[in-house]
């Protein structure tokens, strides 16, 4: 990474000393805080019951708005350290914020297989919730802090997607509370324009007090195979084979270690080891991180051994199993943290906290990060995956690349299907790193990135950074039923912005 003097130098190079100090610790106190008090307040069966007296402590702040006049729009007041994304929202210094103190599972319906979690439950809170039970959700976003509020109110995609499609469409319900406070519940059978617009509205119809999703029965492990290839067309063509054929495997994933050379894997669940491959505890404190683990096969490979590798992983470390190294982000932030020694010694205590190292980022790194990071998602028709991995190398040349295949059913919605097809696999292309592509710059260069993807009828996910202007995100994302809903919605355009005015790069620091 350049930089500029010697203390961007020293921010940089060693912020691991701050992180792993302070960060650690105090990460590990957070953790074992709020599993205990999920933990008690789940037993205790209190939230239900607090559930219907939490609402209404929102809806005395939404009545003190509306009677100081509406003066400003309304945002929740999450603090931006805690959002999964890389910024912080501006908005919130001159929005009026809403505290939605709803952080807790509220039932578990094992009959409809249904959870009803409120906004503000995380995923590793749900999953740890659901275990014991033996189920899990039936799409399972890799980041632990991830909410349910954001990953509704934005999206949320993993390595069933190919099956089950984003977050939204695994969502059965959603309860909301309205700008005139009156609190509605929607369906694909009641309110359904609003249902299918609140997915990617990021919070600017209503605040989101539960969602229902779906649950599945969990098994204890993920047979998973791995599948070295050294031709992206190759890759490609088996990547789409077994993200789209009718019997797929559960979990289908791909990570790019260069233009042409990556490794596939499908997994499934089960409930035993077996003979066919090795038990690989990945989620150990002392596991080296995954991605490296991954890029072994294809070293293998290229040395000759060409055999299909199998192992067993047990099913949390399975889907937290990118969390431990936060993909591949953390080599950036603590260079010998995939380092034997580390492991064994300091391994229980990783990943720090995201919301602690936003806290923490010092200014240098900010400004570090601005002029040579890229972190995006970019979702594409699954055909056009080769062409999009070529665009991506010329304009970012970053590796690993993270390759996750979900199903588009075509709904109503600001994603809409440019081919007009029933379903359609696309590819989530993720890209978090360094930038080593000649002639980079930050905002030419994503903007190039975002024109292909416009033009592939794709998407861009919006926890990124977008420099889209106002005229080309409604190219990318329908706004005709959103509009529509905006203003049928009484006192909607006065409370709530438009989405743009709260994803775009301008309104984030
Ligand atoms: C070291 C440290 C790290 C932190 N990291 C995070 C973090 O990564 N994510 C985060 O949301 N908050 C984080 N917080 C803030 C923390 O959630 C609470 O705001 C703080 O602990 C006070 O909680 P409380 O006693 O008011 O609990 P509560 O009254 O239960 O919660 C108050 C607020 O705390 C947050 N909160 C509490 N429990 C949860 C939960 N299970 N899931 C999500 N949010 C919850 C919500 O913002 C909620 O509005 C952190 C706090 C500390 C000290
Ligand atoms: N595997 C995956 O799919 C991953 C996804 N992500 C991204 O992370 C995002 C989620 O991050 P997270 O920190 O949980 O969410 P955020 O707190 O960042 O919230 C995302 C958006 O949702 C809105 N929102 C959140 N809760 C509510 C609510 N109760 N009512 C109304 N609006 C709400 C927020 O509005 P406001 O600004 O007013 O708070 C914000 O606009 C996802 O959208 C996804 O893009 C990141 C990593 C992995
Ligand atoms: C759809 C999927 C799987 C997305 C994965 C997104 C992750 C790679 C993102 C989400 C939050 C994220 C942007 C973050 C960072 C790296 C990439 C993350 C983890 C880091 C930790 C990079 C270092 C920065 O100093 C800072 C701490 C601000 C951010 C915090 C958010």
């Amino acid at each position: 990474m350049q930089t500029d003097s010697l203390l961007e130098f020293l921010l940089v190079e060693y912020r691991w000393v701050v992180v792993v100090t302070c960060l650690l610790p105090l990460s590990l106190l957070w953790k074992v805080w709020s599993t205990v008090r999920n933990y008690v307040v789940f037993k205790m069966n209190s939230a239900p019951k607090n559930h219907d007296k939490k609402v209404k402590e929102i809806q005395k702040q939404i009545r003190k708005w509306r009677m100081s006049g509406c003066q400003t729009k309304l945002c929740t007041a999450r603090p931006g350290w805690q959002t999964m994304s890389f910024r912080q929202s501006l908005y919130k210094k001159s929005y009026t914020n809403i505290d939605i103190n709803l952080v807790d599972v509220l039932e578990v319906d094992t009959e409809n297989m249904t959870v009803r979690c409120e906004p503000m439950a995380t995923m590793g809170q749900v999953s740890l919730t659901l275990q014991p039970l033996g189920l899990a959700l039936a799409i399972v976003p890799e980041l632990e802090q991830l909410t349910v509020g954001g990953l509704v109110m934005g999206t949320g995609v993993e390595t069933s997607s190919h099956r089950r499609g984003l977050f939204q469409h695994v969502c059965t319900q959603y309860e909301l509370l309205l700008p005139d406070n009156s609190v509605v519940t929607c369906s694909e059978t009641e309110n359904p324009d609003l249902f299918y617009a609140v997915p990617w509205s990021y919070g600017t119809l209503g605040f989101l007090l539960s969602a229902t999703i779906k649950v599945i029965p969990a098994k204890k492990y993920v047979r998973l195979e791995y599948h070295p290839y050294t031709s992206l067309p190759e890759l490609s063509r088996r990547f789409t084979h077994e993200a789209s054929r009718p019997d797929s495997h559960m979990f289908v994933e791909a990570l790019l270690y260069s233009r042409h050379e990556g490794v596939l894997m499908t997994g499934d669940m089960v409930d035993e080891v077996g003979a066919d491959g090795k038990y690989n505890p990945i989620g150990k404190w002392y596991s080296e991180w995954f991605f490296t683990q991954v890029e072994k096969h294809l070293k293998r490979f290229q040395k000759g051994d060409k055999k299909t590798a199998v192992e067993y992983i047990p099913l949390r470390d399975y889907y937290h199993r990118h969390t431990r190294s936060l993909f591949w982000e953390l080599q950036d932030i603590i260079p010998f943290g995939n380092h034997p020694l580390f492991r064994l010694t300091f391994g229980w205590l990783m990943p720090p906290e995201v919301s602690l190292l936003k806290l923490t980022q010092p200014a240098a790194v900010a400004r570090l990060y601005e002029r040579s990071h890229v972190i995006q998602d970019m979702l594409v028709p699954v055909e056009h995956l080769e062409d999009a991995v070529q665009k991506f190398h010329e304009e970012f040349e970053v590796y690993p690349v993270w390759l996750c295949p979900f199903k588009l059913p075509n709904q109503p919605g600001q994603l809409q299907l440019k081919s007009g097809k029933e379903s359609e696999m696309f590819v989530d292309i993720g890209v978090y790193g360094v930038p080593k592509a000649k002639g980079y710059e930050t905002v030419s260069s994503t903007r190039r990135v975002e024109e292909f993807v416009i033009s592939r009828g794709g998407f861009q996910m919006l926890y990124a950074d977008t420099y889209t202007t106002r005229e080309e995100f409604r190219q990318m994302f329908s706004h005709s039923l959103y509009d529509r809903v905006r203003e049928t919605l009484p006192g909607c355009l006065d409370a709530f912005p438009e989405i743009y005015d709260k994803v775009n790069r301008n309104v984030r620091k």
